[in-house]
């Protein structure tokens, strides 16, 4: 352990050093090495195929976050950092689920105080009539304060321009952004042209946000280990036969569907039709063994109908 001086607007004062505080350094493949603070924010976001960068972005909240704290411990300037966001992606590329840990990882940190997770569109927010939807709108952010809330397809607020009540829950959600960062998380999310657009039409909206989240599509590769990684955690088993089959799919499939393309989710769908496909072939057999029961065959993957 070391020790250092550091000079406060107060005088000076000793800080020592933990473990925790060595400077560490990034290894290539965005993994940190010896005494790494962030292990718990690797293990907590280890089941997602991909995602660097965005691993990379919560690591550098997470230190602000820390430093932060440290900083004002010490008598110096620190500001609380606001933490909503707005992520921008593809169908499938992992929004929901990033933004469920995320209202995790910030109770464990003490940022919220109930870590919840509140998912929200557009007709949970927007009324009919005068003065319901700002009242409505303030009743999700009640239920969601101490946690997150995440609104899918956030442009669907701004349809009908001006004179919709979308307006007026985004005025509502502006507002208590503002006065409720404290103990309180707004997440905007939707496809990627679809939310710029929505952010040209409402200028002043993005600087309210300090994260901007872009979530990629995946490459074959990362669609095939998250098929693994799928199948694994249900206790099944491609056969080489199985995986090549799903693998030229999915080729296919990405190039036909371009930007609909629902990514994980579309793996997720195969894997699960494929799993009662198995079930069903398996029904019809007098025995099997272990074997059968785990591995998914080329006949088991339907994959038109997926
Ligand atoms: N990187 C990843 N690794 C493993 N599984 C993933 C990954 N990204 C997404 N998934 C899985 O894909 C499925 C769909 O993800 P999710 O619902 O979070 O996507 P989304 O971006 O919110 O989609 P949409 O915008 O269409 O609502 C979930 O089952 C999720 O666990």
């Amino acid at each position: 352990m070391e020790s250092q001086k550091l000079r406060n607007r107060n005088g000076q004062i000793n800080i020592v050093l933990q473990k925790n505080d060595v400077a560490v350094e990034e290894t290539s493949d965005g993994t940190y090495s010896d005494n790494n603070p962030f292990s718990h924010i690797d293990s907590d976001f280890s089941s997602f195929i991909g995602m660097t960068n965005l691993k990379k972005t919560i690591k550098e909240v997470y230190a602000t976050i820390v430093m932060n704290e440290k900083r004002r411990q010490m008598d110096l300037s620190s500001n609380r950092q606001v933490l909503h966001m707005l992520f921008k992606g593809n169908p499938g590329t992992g929004k929901t689920t990033v933004a469920r840990k995320l209202a995790k990882m910030y109770f464990d940190m003490n940022l919220l105080s109930k870590g919840h997770f509140i998912e929200a569109e557009r007709a949970d927010l927007v009324g009919e009539y005068i003065g319901q939807t700002a009242q409505k709108t303030r009743s999700i952010i009640q239920k969601a304060m101490g946690g997150i809330l995440f609104v899918d397809e956030a442009y669907s607020l701004a349809r009908g321009g001006e004179k919709d009540f979308g307006k007026e829950a985004i005025d509502t959600l502006v507002k208590h952004m503002e006065d409720n960062h404290n103990d309180f998380v707004l997440i905007l999310a939707g496809y990627p042209y679809e939310m710029d657009r929505f952010l040209t039409l409402n200028p002043g909206l993005k600087s309210r946000f300090p994260f901007i989240l872009d979530f990629q599509d995946y490459d074959l590769d990362q669609l095939v280990k998250i098929a693994k990684q799928m199948v694994h955690e249900r206790e099944y088993e491609f056969t080489t036969e199985a995986e090549f089959k799903l693998r030229n799919h999915l080729r296919q499939k990405k190039k036909d569907t371009h930007r609909n393309f629902s990514n994980a989710r579309y793996v997720r769908n195969v894997i699960e039709h494929s799993i009662r496909l198995h079930a069903v072939r398996l029904l019809g057999k007098e025995n099997f063994t272990v074997d059968d029961l785990i591995k998914l065959t080329g006949k088991d993957l339907s994959l038109d109908e997926a």
